[in-house]
């Protein structure tokens, strides 16, 4: 058993941070020129180190946000990443204590929600993480993909050269991200990481509507030409996609159709209902290669979160909640579209915290996740009124990698 002690890390300390997490994910070592052009990106501000000794072996970091809820609050949040520990101390209960250290810290900052990208299914339910949004992997076949009659037009198309990319595209974002359930806002942090990661390795395309500047497109090239089949075209890529509407969304889409020599658009984290296959004659070209998660959500301040979303129109149900990590969380939580009160009726479900985040963005049902035995039943009638109550009505969505 290794004696660690978790502490936030300081000015200083980041390069030896990043090298753990580089290391934990398989990266090559960090040259000093790659510290360089990394370091702006990465503070210390809010990562916390664990150290055995003077060593630092883990650490986990977020960045401040917002993330937009059922009914368009957008109360604050913790985007969690840059979570790691050296694979000569894992297994020891250090993950566990950072965990433990940034959702106190983030009740200190008063934030509602932690959310996250996960690098494996089975690391994060254990701290109270649930999936919430989902991404499908779209893969459209250029040569059959025909736009029906009847499918919007779209506007114009304009490609970016990259400096105005990296004067536009934040601006865009904050204009064009229609803020749908699911999405978070983007602070400085976050494109000084992207800028390096996303924008200068992609094409960017914008979209421009009746109303200006409606969408983008991210996407680069992937050449697929081979000895044996010189004439295969190249497949594009999509980085990210962000549409106001329909009519944004189905003219950037015939743009990345339109480009020369290009077999395929590949398009991986699209939302769940893009629906491009309903805009071809030939809906097979557009086919759903893949399904994973996306952002794993925490429910940080239970009743403060239970209060930010709206409801749909049913009767009340009582759930009971039960936190491990922070038990002033645990209690029983009275739904309804009125608003949220704490009570001490008898429970209608009983849930953990997983399952919560599960059913709060509108992702999954409460009764899919009775039916599957990750919510117990208590009273049989409550069931069909919770999941009228976590009805949305639309499909949440992340759609920023961090
Ligand atoms: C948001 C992000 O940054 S995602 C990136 C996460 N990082 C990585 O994937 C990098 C590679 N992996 C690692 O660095 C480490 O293995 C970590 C961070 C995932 C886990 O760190 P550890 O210190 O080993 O976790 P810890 O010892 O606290 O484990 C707690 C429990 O989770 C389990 N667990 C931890 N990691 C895993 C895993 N990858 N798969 C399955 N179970 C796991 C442990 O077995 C333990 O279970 P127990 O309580 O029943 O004994």
């Amino acid at each position: 058993m290794t004696d660690f002690t978790i502490r936030p890390l300081v000015h200083g300390e980041q390069r030896a941070a990043f090298e753990v997490l580089g290391r934990a994910l398989h990266a090559p070592r960090p040259t000093d020129e790659d510290w360089e052009r990394r370091a702006a990106g990465f503070p210390a501000d809010r990562k916390f180190g664990a150290f055995a000794g003077e060593r630092l072996i883990g650490t986990a970091g977020s960045f401040g946000t917002r993330l937009a809820v059922p009914g368009g609050k957008t109360p604050p949040a913790a985007a969690v990443d840059g979570v790691a520990v050296r694979a000569d101390h894992t297994r020891r209960g250090v993950l566990t204590a950072l965990m433990r250290e940034q959702l106190r810290d983030c009740l200190r900052r008063e934030e509602v929600f932690a959310y996250l990208h996960a690098s494996e299914a089975t690391i994060y339910g254990r701290f109270g993480y649930g999936v919430a949004t989902r991404g499908k992997t779209l893969r459209v076949h250029k040569g059959r993909a025909r736009f029906r009659d009847d499918a919007p037009s779209g506007g114009r198309v304009r490609l970016l050269e990259p400096d105005e990319a990296h004067e536009l595209l934040p601006g865009l974002y904050e204009r064009i991200a229609p803020y749908r359930t699911g999405m978070i806002d983007r602070p400085g942090v976050w494109w000084q990481w992207a800028h390096r990661r996303l924008v200068d390795r992609h094409h960017v395309a914008v979209h421009t509507g009746p109303g200006g500047d409606d969408g983008f497109v991210l996407y680069r090239p992937e050449e697929r030409r081979t000895f044996e089949q010189p004439e295969a075209g190249a497949a594009l890529v999509v980085g990210e996609l962000h549409a106001t509407g329909t009519g944004a969304l189905t003219g950037l889409w015939r743009y990345l159709l339109s480009v020369d020599l290009v077999a395929e658009v590949r398009a991986p984290m699209r939302p769940l209902d893009e629906p491009i296959g309903l805009l071809l004659t030939d809906p097979r070209a557009c086919e759903v290669v893949g399904l994973e998660d996306s952002g794993w959500l925490r429910l940080v301040d239970v009743p403060a979160a239970l209060a930010a979303r709206t409801y749909g129109d049913a009767d009340p149900v009582v759930l009971e909640v039960t936190d491990p990590v922070l038990p002033e969380n645990s209690g029983r939580y009275r739904i309804s579209p009125g608003g949220v009160e704490r009570v001490e009726d008898a429970p209608d479900l009983r849930l953990g915290l997983t399952e919560l985040a599960m059913l709060y963005l509108g992702d999954r049902a409460p009764r899919l996740l009775a039916e599957t035995g990750r919510i117990e039943v208590l009273r049989p009638e409550a069931l069909p009124v919770a999941n009228a109550l976590f009805a949305t009505g639309s499909v949440p969505f992340c759609g920023t990698q961090f």
